[in-house]
């Protein structure tokens, strides 16, 4: 039998990449991961919700909507503690630009120039969505964190968005400094689709009769 496909439905091809490979490290068997330029075009909802839960599920509902196949999408971010949690939903265009990793990260230390070395935790944060049309429609909705702190300038070329200046609780290096492998071992997004391993599993095999 074919195998089933699964849409990741992400325009950031980095976060894609970590996507792809954390579902392929779990070797789910039965299940060929597509992206978002593998499939017909469909209008994309702007992501102007409250939550990461929101907008991971309006995500993963349009990809499934859009193509009948099962979708995964992750909606994810920084929160730090010294913004009250922000730049939060709105990390990827906190400088005005969406995806201007460079920007971003400068408007973040800027606004963190005064906040003492004591202050500058934070987490980054994945919730993913799984929506399957097959079944009744229902997400499924995960999210891991990965808490760590705010340095004062940008360091290692590795990973992407805000990763230059995150170092995670008890590591000496930036996420940028880490390797892939150890990256999706303790990252937000490689905990949070760990979570949906099951659900995909079951979605290469066959109905139960
Ligand atoms: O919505 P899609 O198309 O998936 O791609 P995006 O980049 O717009 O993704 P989000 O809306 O989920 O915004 C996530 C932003 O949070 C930041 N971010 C998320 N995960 C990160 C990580 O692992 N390392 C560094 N920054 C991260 C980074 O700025 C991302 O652009
Ligand atoms: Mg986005």
């Amino acid at each position: 039998m074919a195998d089933r496909r699964l849409l990741l439905a992400s325009r950031n091809s980095k976060k894609l990449v970590e996507l792809t490979r954390v579902l392929a490290a779990a070797g789910i068997d039965g299940i060929e991961i597509v992206g978002l330029d593998d499939v017909p075009a469909y209008p994309e909802a702007p992501e102007t919700g409250a939550t990461f839960e929101a907008n991971a599920i309006g995500k993963a509902r349009d990809g499934a909507a859009a193509t009948g196949l099962p979708c995964v999408a992750d909606d994810s971010g920084l929160e730090v503690d010294a913004l009250n949690g922000m730049p939060g939903v709105l990390s990827a265009r906190w400088s005005g630009r969406h995806g201007d990793d460079v920007g971003n990260t400068a408007l973040l230390l800027a606004q963190l120039a005064d906040v003492p070395d004591a202050r500058r935790g934070a987490r980054f944060v994945s919730t993913c969505a799984l929506v399957d049309p097959a079944a009744d429609g229902t997400p499924v909705v995960v999210r891991g964190e990965w808490p760590g702190r705010i340095l004062r300038a940008p360091r290692g070329e590795g990973g992407f968005g805000y990763d230059p200046v995150f170092v995670p609780t008890g590591a000496d290096r930036t996420a940028a400094e880490l390797a892939p492998a150890e990256k999706d071992a303790a990252s937000h997004r490689g905990r949070a689709l760990r979570y949906l391993i099951p659900t995909l599993a079951a979605l290469g095999r066959p109905a139960e009769r």
